[in-house]
């Protein structure tokens, strides 16, 4: 039943989110092409999803509002809303998916403020770790990337995969002082473990159907959790020896640690520590394994631009292999190829779920307080109303440095207070790996191209959220 609010809204139906698991063979791209039409006329769409309705809207006015009024636009807690799905056991209550209900400290008080209080002092807890980062541990990984590419010289290469195993090592090295070697051994336990969870979770028929509320399915799956949280357990061991042995590197996980070890002051329960690791795990490595691998795409096409880049990286980095801090500044241009990529395939492109706790105004319709609000990044990317040709791959729209999401119609990483926490972390990784590549291709005298045949020729395939299709790359002579 539509609640009067909703009633004029266009609602994406049943037969849609079908729709959305076949295409999944032939691109999920169609997908958001679907929904395009109604965001252009309206900016809005609902939908039912597990029984509550979700309204998707497009709009830089209510992004403003909703980055910047978090007592009015709550995040939704997973474990409150989709109670016991598969979803909420694996990341439960964290700093990413909470609006505070991280085990309060008065525990008794239902109090917003105190409840944001808490939430606050998490992001503190987990702030540092991302002031300095260690540039050399970026490094190590992208080298050890280089020396594979260099292994498989002139074959197609399979850039996504290669890109996720990357993006994992690094945060493993830098986040959590771990090792999961993921570039020398793609099948370990870790990286299974890993990936057959993540798998269950996005399953469209998780996300639609629920199906991991079936015995038999859940048992599997709950099974493949535990070996995840096998994994996590032996993280923090790997962590507790180091620390025995006075090696300190004050990342991420030495402070989730002291916040959760301080018996005195205790901000993080066991299982609340366990959950933030997976979302850290979940936020910090498929995102920007996406990012560099429809970058990597595009610059595969886009020949004229490849070469400005890699004139640009040659000059500034002159002998240095990787950019020093500094240098990360002067890559004027490699930044607007950054951010025009993060504009057309947003890794995230909807923000997380929040909930109206008043009735909303929008256009004609009175949307109720109660009511899920998701924000679709993408559509506000793509629109046309606030982008000129917004399909087209143009890093120099950048030049004016639109990129401070004042206007909220750039938000691949969020704003206001809730702002990606890795974003810094994902923009050196970037630039590391691509500043490498420059220097690698000009060595060998190569260019990066599509491989022939491939799926991708007629523009970008997207298989679900904004993961792409395996995308085939060659790095073969430049005439
Ligand atoms: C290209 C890469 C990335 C993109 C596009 C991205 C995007 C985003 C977006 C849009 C949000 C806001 C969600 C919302 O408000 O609903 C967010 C939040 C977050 N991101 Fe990222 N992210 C990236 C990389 C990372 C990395 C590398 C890390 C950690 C190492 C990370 C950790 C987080 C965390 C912890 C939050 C939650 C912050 C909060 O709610 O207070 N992200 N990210």
């Amino acid at each position: 039943k539509t609640p009067d609010g909703l009633k004029n809204i266009h609602t994406i139906t049943l037969f849609s989110r079908i729709f959305l698991i076949i295409t999944k063979q032939f691109g999920h791209d169609k997908l958001y092409f679907r929904y395009k039409q109604y965001f252009e006329n309206d900016g809005i769409v609902k939908e039912r999803i597990l029984g509550k309705w979700v309204c998707m809207v497009t709009d830089p006015a209510i992004a403003k509002d909703l980055l910047l009024k978090q007592d009015v636009y709550p995040k939704v807690s997973i474990e409150k809303t989709f109670p016991n799905s598969l979803f909420a056991k694996y990341i439960g209550t964290n700093v990413a998916f909470s609006s505070g209900d991280l085990q309060p400290i008065i525990k008794s008080t239902s109090d917003f403020f105190n409840l944001l209080m808490v939430l606050i002092l998490f992001r503190r807890v987990c702030n540092p770790a991302f002031k300095i980062l260690p540039l050399h541990l970026f490094a190590e990984a992208a080298l050890k990337m280089i020396d594979i590419l260099e292994t498989i010289d002139k074959k197609p290469v399979e850039i996504k995969n290669l890109m996720q195993r990357f993006t994992l090592d690094v945060l493993g090295k830098v986040a959590f002082g771990f090792d999961f070697n993921s570039l020398g051994n793609p099948n370990s336990a870790y990286v299974t473990a890993y990936n057959e969870v993540q798998k269950a979770i996005l399953d469209p028929l998780t996300l639609v159907f629920s199906i991991d509320h079936i015995p038999i399915i859940r048992q599997q799956r709950l099974k493949k959790l535990a070996k995840l949280n096998n994994l996590f357990k032996e993280i923090i061991k790997e962590k507790h020896k180091a620390l025995a042995a006075g090696k300190s590197r004050e990342d991420l996980l030495e402070h989730m640690l002291n916040a959760n070890e301080n018996l005195d002051n205790q901000i993080l329960s066991d299982t609340e520590l366990r959950h933030n690791l997976a979302v850290f795990m979940l936020a910090g490595h498929e995102t920007t394994a996406i990012a560099l691998s429809t970058i990597l795409y595009l610059l595969s096409t886009y020949k004229n631009i490849q070469e400005k880049a890699r004139e640009e990286v040659l000059r500034i980095l002159g002998d240095n292999l990787i950019p020093s801090a500094e240098q990360h500044k002067s890559l004027k241009y490699l930044n607007m190829i950054i951010h025009e990529n993060l504009r057309l395939y947003p890794p995230a492109p909807t923000l997380i779920y929040r909930e109206l706790t008043e009735d909303l105004k929008f256009k004609n319709s009175i949307i109720p307080a109660g009511t899920i609000i998701e924000l679709f990044l993408y559509g506000i990317h793509h629109s046309p109303k606030l982008w000129d040709n917004p399909e087209e791959f143009l890093p120099e729209r950048f030049e004016k440095e639109r990129t401070t999401s004042e206007n909220y119609t750039w938000l691949a990483f969020g704003g206001g207070t809730r702002m990606c926490l890795g974003n810094n972390f994902s923009l050196i990784e970037q630039r590391i790996v691509l500043c490498l590549l420059c220097k690698y291709f000009n060595l060998r005298k190569y260019e990066i191209s599509l491989a022939p045949n491939s799926i991708h020729k007629d523009g970008l395939k997207i298989q679900i959220q904004m993961s792409p299709h395996p995308i085939e790359l060659i790095f073969k002579r430049r005439d």
